[in-house]
């Protein structure tokens, strides 16, 4: 697969934004014509660069208002593109993107328009340029791909092919099917961009909300799939007009840009029964661990919280200072060494989860898939990196990929039982981990999920903190063995943002275990001497109200503080959380009663209020 990026997508100067796309490895480029002209060196310089950076030329565009002009505005469009063709021969380049036209003066007649594009395809022929047709969603007259396709097939000239762009089509729910009509000899060009569902104003939409493929909510792959069914084999080109992208890291965007054009296409390739190139995605067996680094002194206050939990401490590593917690099939490894990745990790961010240990069905597998994608591997040379390969994750924290077949060896093979006892809380299993991050990183997180994993993106969801809107969605493999919620706000003062700025950067923040029971499990972690967080009263009014729920019951739960949530189909979600350990992570214990899909998002406005109520001693 080839691949592109047209350069409106990331931030920058051109010459920043040449350098990223080829540090990314990209293979060409898009000149965007704003770019070009608000930059000091002139085109031949430009494509100097361009072949210095190992890059090449794609396409020059947009080439606007072109087709059925009446009179001296026609004559004009020809002199005009005549110009562009002048700034391409020193580019270096022979495609040209030419959009359906918007001007208020375009006339629609088909004949005029097939006309002004066969005399466009002598001119474009003498100059060896190719034309790409785009059908902008926001067009006059042309604002379908398949009537593109009609213009261009009717025009019949080797210089004049249709440019297809997944935004335009996608958006106005044109079926991808109808990419089966088109000649894949006359495809001059291929833009891929994805969107989140938005009831808005096309052109708006297009120009600030568009996001990288498999970021969105559009069939991008469904679009691919067809392309390479077609027999299309030119480069995939993203062209991104996003607000935060063109804000953001330029070596970012350009990174999760290619991330994203790797998976689609695998995604594709899967989706029409083609061979992939890439091992599939791997399913996760579940969270066989997670990880605390933490300082002796740290660890000295955090291992009462968690036997006040109900965790036993029942390992020791056989040569790290290093203990194994358990309960139910939880795990929890608390790490005091004072050298290597875990260490580190407590330096910099002081006590806090610095990893997580999914199972998955071939680690070997997983590591290829994540080379493919540019996710890089963590290998110290230390023995836990042979014993299970380990991949950077969010915030700098790690995921170790262990074969669930493998498990209990490991486990035996690095840890000595210990013979601890707890004082069991009725818990049972990692029912999901929450991250905050950045709000710029926020949806490169989730391409890191959805790219690797056989996950699926749930609904993005607005959760008021009383500090402003915490933006959350999250990832969750089919049958639920993982699950993980990513947050992030722009304002200062949320608790997602005050836990980056007090950790010194982005990280699990909350960790869920499951209880079959969650009175019984309250009253436990009561007497163990967890402090709950406490919910106000004026909560437990409204579940009156709301539900029906009678007052001794509703009595009961606010007596442990426990929270509470119905869904349509009657399926139950109750909630407690503790405070947070040194105003850092904190848990919070589910009971799913029925199949409850969601997180409780009625109650996060609630536990997010409750937890500010703390915030002046920092957390
Ligand atoms: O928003 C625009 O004007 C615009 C320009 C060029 C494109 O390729 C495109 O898809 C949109
Ligand atoms: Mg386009």
């Amino acid at each position: 697969m080839r691949t592109s990026i047209a350069t409106v997508s990331v931030s920058g100067t051109l010459e920043q934004k040449l350098t990223a796309i080829a540090a990314a490895g990209y293979d060409a480029v898009e000149i965007f014509e704003p770019d070009l002209l608000s930059c000091a060196a002139s085109p031949r310089e430009i494509a100097r660069q361009i072949a210095d950076l190992g890059l090449t030329c794609a396409l020059y565009q947009p080439f606007r208002d072109f087709e059925g002009m009446p009179g001296d505005l026609r004559q004009r469009a020809f002199d005009r593109i005549e110009r562009k063709f002048d700034v391409m021969a020193e580019l270096g380049t022979n495609r040209i993107l030419l959009c359906s036209n918007c001007s208020p003066h375009a006339r629609g007649e088909r004949d005029r328009i097939v006309d002004d594009f066969g005399a466009l395809g002598e001119r474009a022929a003498a100059r060896g340029v190719l034309i790409g047709y785009e059908a902008l969603a926001w067009g006059r007259h042309v604002y379908d791909h398949r009537q593109a396709w009609d213009i261009v097939k009717a025009v019949d000239h080797p210089a004049i092919g249709i440019l297809l762009d997944s935004f335009h089509s996608l958006s106005r729910d044109i079926p991808n099917a109808s990419l089966a009509e088109i000649d894949p000899a006359k495809i001059v060009f291929v833009q891929l961009a994805d969107a989140p569902r938005l009831s808005m104003d096309l052109l708006f939409w297009s120009r600030h909300f568009r996001c990288m493929p498999g970021q969105g909510d559009l069939p991008v792959a469904g679009f691919v799939a067809e392309l390479l069914k077609l027999g299309y084999e030119g480069p995939l080109s993203l062209e991104i007009f996003n607000d935060r992208f063109r804000a953001g890291s330029t070596a970012l965007v350009a990174q999760d840009g290619l991330r994203s054009l790797v998976a689609v296409r695998d995604q594709a390739e899967r989706l029409i029964g083609q061979r992939p190139a890439l091992p599939a995605p791997a399913a996760i067996g579940g969270i066989e661990f997670i990880e605390f680094a933490a300082s002796d002194e740290e660890a000295a206050r955090l291992e009462p919280m968690l036997a006040g939990m109900g965790f036993a401490k029942v390992g020791r590593h056989r040569s790290k200072q290093v203990d194994r917690w358990s309960q139910g099939s939880i795990n929890l490894v608390v790490n005091r060494e004072q050298r290597g990745f875990a260490h580190s990790y407590d330096i910099v961010h002081g006590a806090a989860i610095c990893a997580l240990g999914l199972t998955v069905p071939s680690p070997d597998a997983t590591l290829r898939r994540a080379r493919a994608l540019d996710i890089q591997r963590f290998d110290d040379g230390a023995r836990d990196s042979a014993v299970m390969p380990a991949l950077r994750g969010v915030g700098g924290s790690l995921v170790y990929l262990m074969e669930g077949a493998a498990v209990d060896r490991i486990w035996a093979s690095e840890f000595r039982a210990l013979s601890g006892e707890g004082d069991d809380a009725g818990l049972g299993r990692i029912d999901h981990v929450a991250a905050s991050v950045d709000v710029d990183e926020f949806l490169s997180w989730q391409l890191y999920w959805t790219a690797l994993f056989d996950v699926a993106k749930q609904a993005e969801l607005d959760i008021p903190d009383p500090a402003g809107l915490v933006q959350s969605r999250a990832i969750e493999s089919a049958d639920g063995a993982f699950r993980v919620t990513m947050n992030a706000s722009g304002g200062r003062g949320t608790l997602s943002s005050r836990f980056i700025g007090n950790v010194f950067g982005a990280g699990f923040q909350h960790i869920a275990f499951t209880t079959g029971d969650i009175f019984a499990t309250a009253r436990a972690l009561e007497e163990g001497g967890v402090a709950l967080l406490p919910i106000p009263a004026n909560y437990y009014d409204d579940l009156v109200a709301r539900f029906g729920i009678a007052e001794d019951a509703v009595a009961e739960m606010r007596a442990h503080n426990i929270l509470f949530d119905r869904d349509e189909a009657g399926n139950e979600y109750w909630q407690i959380y503790t405070r947070a350990f040194e105003k850092r992570f904190f848990f919070e214990i589910v009971e799913r009663r029925g199949a409850y899909p969601g997180y409780g998002a009625a109650n996060a406005p609630i536990r997010l209020g409750a937890q500010s109520r703390f915030r002046a001693e920092g957390q």
